[in-house]
């Protein structure tokens, strides 16, 4: 008898997240800073610089996508608005379903609603009800962690509609301001490609 060739396939659900320095050191080059915008105090991480490179983008989103390929993402939950341009990258390349988290007063059905703190004000975010099944594998997208409070309030809408969310990704971590260490203690893999300090 001889041995099979391939071992039988496993199946991969859980998700091994880890930052990479690597993507850091390239993708940090292409990130703006701009010191005190929106407000004074405020070094604001630009990724339009990122997102006009090609090479850049699609690193970002490869990179994005990479430890989540296989585990069986039903969609992608994108953060209005900069989670928009990723999520919607992101769901593609994991043939994934795109579900809109979006500012308040933008969804025409029934939503569930959330109010957060930013590190520069408040808002309301908001999902419609009908948006994801519950049990669905959910990958949260966004651009940016800084506070953590944009995700915290969109994983609790994912939650509050039975989702399991498998992990949160973003490309910039702001890691002195402590949202993606919030966000871990909600039980949610952080996947962050790119650390600024000296926010
Ligand atoms: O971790 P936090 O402190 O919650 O901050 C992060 C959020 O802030 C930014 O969005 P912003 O609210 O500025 O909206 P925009 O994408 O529409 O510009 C960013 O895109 C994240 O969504
Ligand atoms: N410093 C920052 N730069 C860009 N987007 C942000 N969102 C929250 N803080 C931010």
């Amino acid at each position: 008898m001889t041995a099979p060739l391939t071992k039988p396939a496993r199946r991969r659900t859980k998700a091994s997240v880890s930052s990479s320095e690597t993507v850091s050191m390239n993708l940090a080059d292409s990130i703006r800073a701009i010191p005190d915008y929106p407000r004074p105090g405020i070094v604001f991480r630009d990724i339009t610089t990122l997102l006009g490179d090609a090479r850049a983008f699609r690193r970002a989103v490869d990179e994005l996508v990479q430890p989540f390929a296989g585990l069986k993402i039903a969609k992608i939950a994108g953060i209005e608005a900069r989670g928009f341009i990723l999520g919607g990258a992101v769901a593609h390349q994991l043939s994934a379903g795109f579900v809109p988290v979006r500012k308040k007063g933008k969804l025409p059905l029934e939503t569930l609603r959330a109010t957060y703190a930013l590190e520069y004000g408040t808002d309301e975010i908001e999902i419609h009800r009908d948006a994801v099944q519950p049990g669905e594998r959910v990958l949260l997208v966004d651009d940016l962690i800084a506070t953590g409070g944009t995700a915290e309030a969109a994983v609790n809408l994912l939650a509050g509609l039975g989702a399991e969310v498998v992990a949160a990704c973003f490309i910039v971590d702001l890691p002195e301001l402590g949202g993606a260490d919030k966000i871990r203690r909600l039980g949610v893999p952080v996947r962050t490609l790119v650390s600024f300090g000296g926010h």
